[in-house]
């Protein structure tokens, strides 16, 4: 079991502190810093994801944990520090690797952005884009083999038999699945979420939660989720977090984390 570390202080990049029983790393983020105008909203910022393993980050509002997901898929780029995802290190690889490292990652947000009068089926394909041609993407010209993809996608989230219904029609909790199964038609390594579960009600988000935790104890991907709920990081996460002000306040294993570490965060 990892002991509660703070980790404010520089470490090398790509050195191992990671327990050989954690998989590998498939996203290192070393110090990253980030301000807005002269707002600085990430400071040294630093954590790892492995295979097979569930990250939470906590923090109370604007401490930094959508900034710090976003630096890594690419929505916006940090001014300082180094990402590695895939062992590609982001700032030496080419634009045509920072892509093809970004798109090992994929993005599921609180807002879910399903098409609603398109299929669950077309949606999920949709997650397979990136590797057709632009002009394949109509769902006309998706092919066989995406489709029998996106439907073993689906049956991976348990919504296999909701294929064929319009995605409108499915409750939050299921949508949110099925846009989880449109982030594996990715083919990705590991799963960024952002608040996947903040617009769901309490079984829902238990669902989603449980989904996230099997797809990385059972298939070995690495998780990285933005919660709002310490009782939900407690029951399904790995590790956590904690976040303040933009900087790392902890970085410990579930076991390790009390309440008086957790109300640190929301001082
Ligand atoms: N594009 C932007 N322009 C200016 N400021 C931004 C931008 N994006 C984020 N910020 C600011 O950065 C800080 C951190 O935001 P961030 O969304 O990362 O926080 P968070 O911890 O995810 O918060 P929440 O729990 O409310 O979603 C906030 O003060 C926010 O206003």
């Amino acid at each position: 079991m990892r002991p509660v570390t703070a980790l404010s202080a520089p470490r090398p990049s790509g050195a191992s502190a990671a327990p050989s029983a954690l998989g590998e790393v498939l996203l290192d983020v070393h110090a990253i810093s980030k301000s807005f105008g002269d707002r600085v909203v990430l400071q040294d910022m630093s954590m790892r994801v492995h295979a097979g393993e569930v990250v939470a980050f906590l923090g109370a509002n604007g401490s930094g944990k959508s900034t710090t997901l976003r630096a890594v898929n690419g929505l916006i780029e940090a001014d300082s520090g180094d990402i590695t995802i895939a062992g590609v290190r982001l700032t030496e690889a080419s634009a045509v690797r920072r892509a093809e490292a970004r798109r090992t990652a994929a993005t599921v947000f609180q807002k879910i952005h399903l098409v609603p009068r398109r299929t669950v089926l077309q949606n999920v394909c949709a997650g397979g884009f990136a590797r057709l041609p632009a002009w394949r993407s109509l769902p006309p010209l998706f092919g066989r083999e995406l489709e029998s993809e996106a439907m073993a996608c689906l049956d991976r989230v348990g919504l296999a038999d909701r294929a064929r219904d319009r995605a409108g029609s499915l409750s939050g909790g299921q949508q949110q699945r099925v846009a989880i199964a449109r982030a594996l038609c990715q083919r990705p390594r590991m799963i960024l979420a952002d608040e996947p579960v903040s617009a769901l009600d309490p079984k829902a988000a238990d669902d989603v939660m449980q989904l996230l935790h099997d797809l990385a104890a059972h298939e070995g991907l690495g998780v990285a989720a933005v919660l709002h709920q310490p009782q939900l990081a407690r029951r399904y996460a790995d590790r956590v977090i904690g976040l303040r002000g933009g900087r790392l306040v902890f970085d410990a294993a579930v076991p390790e984390i009390d309440d008086a570490l957790l109300a640190s965060l929301y001082l």
